[in-house]
């Protein structure tokens, strides 16, 4: 799809407005008896009854109802985010709906902008047309493009601003102004007015209008929009308790309710007449609207004696063959097969590696810029690492007090754990918002973002560990050694790694409010079977399996035999008697005495590994759990 440039025009409100990028392909979605039915069994319930309707290109489509009547579970379903319980036909020009191509035709603006907030306006745009148009499109076109959608939603002067400072009304225009990089057909929009002043409102339904306007097929759901605001709307889809009550355009609404003796008063707001009428204010009269208007099946238009017209859902077939794009939308076309893997290969504009590129850019300048907490673990971990080295000033090479050393072994490894794992937890369920949003428009794969995501953080779990042990390791005299300190730095990175993917997994699967519970409460018992509490040959049989799988007892395992094995000579001795002067009796006092170092490092690799993949498919299953 080509994006044509934009030229000033005049809207018919008289208001100077931008002429939009004209899509190529037009395409008309209609529904048939849809059906929608959550749970199961006796738990089972219906949420929306056999429905039909047509949404048209050219158009801005409203649906309208009141609050639980089946707005959003419509639109979820049309949009191809909802399949599970879903029964009936959904249809693009006439033909069954291909959701795959589909999804890739469309774009869903959520009524949350969920946006990162760190970048500037520009680089989020340049982020997604590299994203959403690939490396087939020149750098200067994907400029140029970007240039066109911004001046049209009114972003110019916005461009060097971060998110976290646009208007709401702004966030809002960029949330659609991300999606329009690759020139969708349909817009999904889920209450694109909510949260926004009655001029922003009208300012965001005049732009939409416009781009229904420039070929797409616009739809959104919306509350209780003013008379004024209801004007700019061409088509109206009323639900009421998962039925449609009415169907037509916006000025037919008092004509039909008329027709049904429902007379709205004069100066009423007519959407709110229609409203109440939808709560059952005006009796129970819903079952003859519904009938009236067939559940959808019709249209009302009003012509000199008003008339039900059929919504047309068949297209020309002819159409089809002279537009390839269109022809990806038929699932029932012969060469089928063909088109399917040419659609595998479609699914994301841009290939792997370039997602993977982008991604991880733009991770670490949402890291670089959240200058606070990458500040405060910085400063953490400096100020607990001179803290440690003060309390345990040159305990490493003392025979008398080696149980401190120990001691100071064993907190390494949990300061470790709690700085790489908390910050995770408290900011990935809120980056997880924008993956779901971008990943279900299909800007990338969730295995580059989760690649990304993954590699982003390593420097960070490599360099934050190094400072804090050097410092402790100097000021705590350990045995001068380059091997033993790289020994013991390879464990504490390997630990901080470990802790990070903890933070991801538990971040992904939980809101921030019970993963900061859970995460801490779930390491305890790792704690506890670390072998540092509890000699590993005491804990009783039928528990040592925790044992087994505590990374915990890996790191802490590890970081005795990095310290005391290997042959270390005699440890000085500053009282007149010390029990555990040669190292392997005191590693033999904690069980540790056949322990070996290189299996602590393959256990803690492995638990990264698994746990790497545990967030992964917890990632997937919640992305697919948003589509059901
Ligand atoms: N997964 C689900 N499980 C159980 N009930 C559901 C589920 N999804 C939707 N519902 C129910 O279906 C009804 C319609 O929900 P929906 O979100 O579509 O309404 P809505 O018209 O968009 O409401 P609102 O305007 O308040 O957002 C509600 O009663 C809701 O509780």
């Amino acid at each position: 799809m080509e994006a044509e440039p934009s030229s000033s025009a005049s809207s018919s409100d008289g208001t100077k407005t931008q002429k939009y990028n004209k899509v190529t392909t037009t395409l008309d979605l209609g529904f048939r008896d849809l059906c929608f039915t959550t749970g199961k069994g006796e738990k089972a319930k219906r949420i929306l009854h056999k429905m039909s309707g047509a949404f048209k290109s050219g158009q801005l489509t409203a649906i309208l109802g009141p609050s639980g009547a089946g707005k959003t579970s419509l639109m979820n379903i049309l949009a191809g985010l909802k399949t599970c319980g879903v029964e009936g036909r959904v249809q693009v020009n006439g033909a069954e709906r291909d959701l795959k191509n589909f999804r890739k035709r469309s774009a869903y603006i959520t009524q949350k902008d969920h946006l990162l907030s760190n970048l500037t306006v520009d680089e989020y745009m340049l982020a997604a047309a590299h994203l959403k148009l690939g490396n087939g499109v020149s750098n200067k076109k994907k400029k140029s493009i970007i240039e066109n959608v911004m001046t049209t939603l009114g972003l110019n002067e916005t461009g060097q601003t971060r998110i976290s400072c646009l208007s709401g009304g702004e966030c809002k225009r960029l949330s659609i102004a991300l999606e329009l990089v690759n020139n969708p057909t349909i817009l999904f929009l889920d209450e694109p007015t909510s949260g926004l002043d009655s001029s922003s409102s009208f300012q965001c339904v005049s732009l939409l209008r416009d781009l229904a306007r420039s070929g797409r097929t616009v739809v959104t759901t919306i509350h209780q929009p003013s008379s004024r605001l209801l004007e700019h709307f061409d088509h109206l889809y009323i639900v009421a308790g998962g039925s449609c009550m009415y169907q037509g355009p916006v000025q037919s609404l008092v004509p039909y309710l008329h027709t049904m003796n429902l007379n709205c008063p004069s100066y009423h707001n007519p959407a709110d007449f229609a409203m109440d009428i939808a709560s059952g204010e005006y009796g129970d009269v819903l079952s003859r609207l519904v009938t009236g208007i067939e559940n959808g099946r019709l249209i009302y238009q009003e012509s000199p004696t008003p008339t039900l017209a059929s919504p047309s859902l068949s297209h020309d077939t002819g159409f089809y063959d002279e537009d390839e794009d269109v022809n990806m939308l038929d699932g029932n076309k012969k060469n089928k097969k063909k088109d399917q893997t040419q659609n595998e290969r479609l699914i994301y504009a841009a290939p792997f590696h370039t997602q993977v590129a982008v991604l991880l850019a733009r991770t670490w300048r949402t890291i670089w810029r959240e200058k606070m907490l990458t500040m405060l673990r910085f400063a953490a971990h400096i100020v607990v690492s001179i803290l440690m080295g003060m309390l345990y000033w040159r305990v490493g090479d003392d025979a008398a007090v080696i149980y401190n050393n120990a001691g100071l072994l064993f907190f390494n490894q949990l300061f470790i754990l709690f700085a790489a794992m908390m910050p995770t937890i408290v900011t990935f369920p809120l980056e997880r918002k924008v993956l779901v949003r971008e990943h279900l428009n299909h800007w990338y794969s969730l295995k580059a973002y989760y690649l990304a995501k993954t590699l982003a953080d390593i420097p960070f779990q490599i360099v934050f560990p190094t400072l804090y042990l050097m410092t402790v390791y100097l000021m705590t005299n350990q045995p001068m050694s380059i091997e033993r300190f790289g020994m013991l730095l390879a464990i504490t990175i390997c630990m901080s790694l470990v802790a990070q993917g903890i933070g991801l997994l538990v971040g992904a699967a939980f809101s921030i409010q019970v993963a900061v519970f859970v995460a801490p409460a779930c390491a305890i018992p790792f704690l506890l079977f670390s072998g540092f509490f509890v000699n590993l040959n005491s804990i009783p049989p039928y528990m040592s399996w925790i044992a087994d799988v505590s990374f915990f007892r890996y790191a802490f395992q590890g970081s005795m035999v990095a310290t005391y094995g290997f042959d270390r000579p005699p440890l000085a001795c500053s009282q007149a008697y010390c029990h555990f002067r040669y190292a392997q009796k005191f590693l033999e006092q904690f069980d540790l005495g056949q322990s070996s170092y290189y299996m602590s490092v393959v256990g803690l690799l492995i638990f990264f590994i698994l746990i790497r993949v545990a967030g992964y498919v917890v990632l997937r299953f919640k992305l697919r759990h948003v589509r059901n």
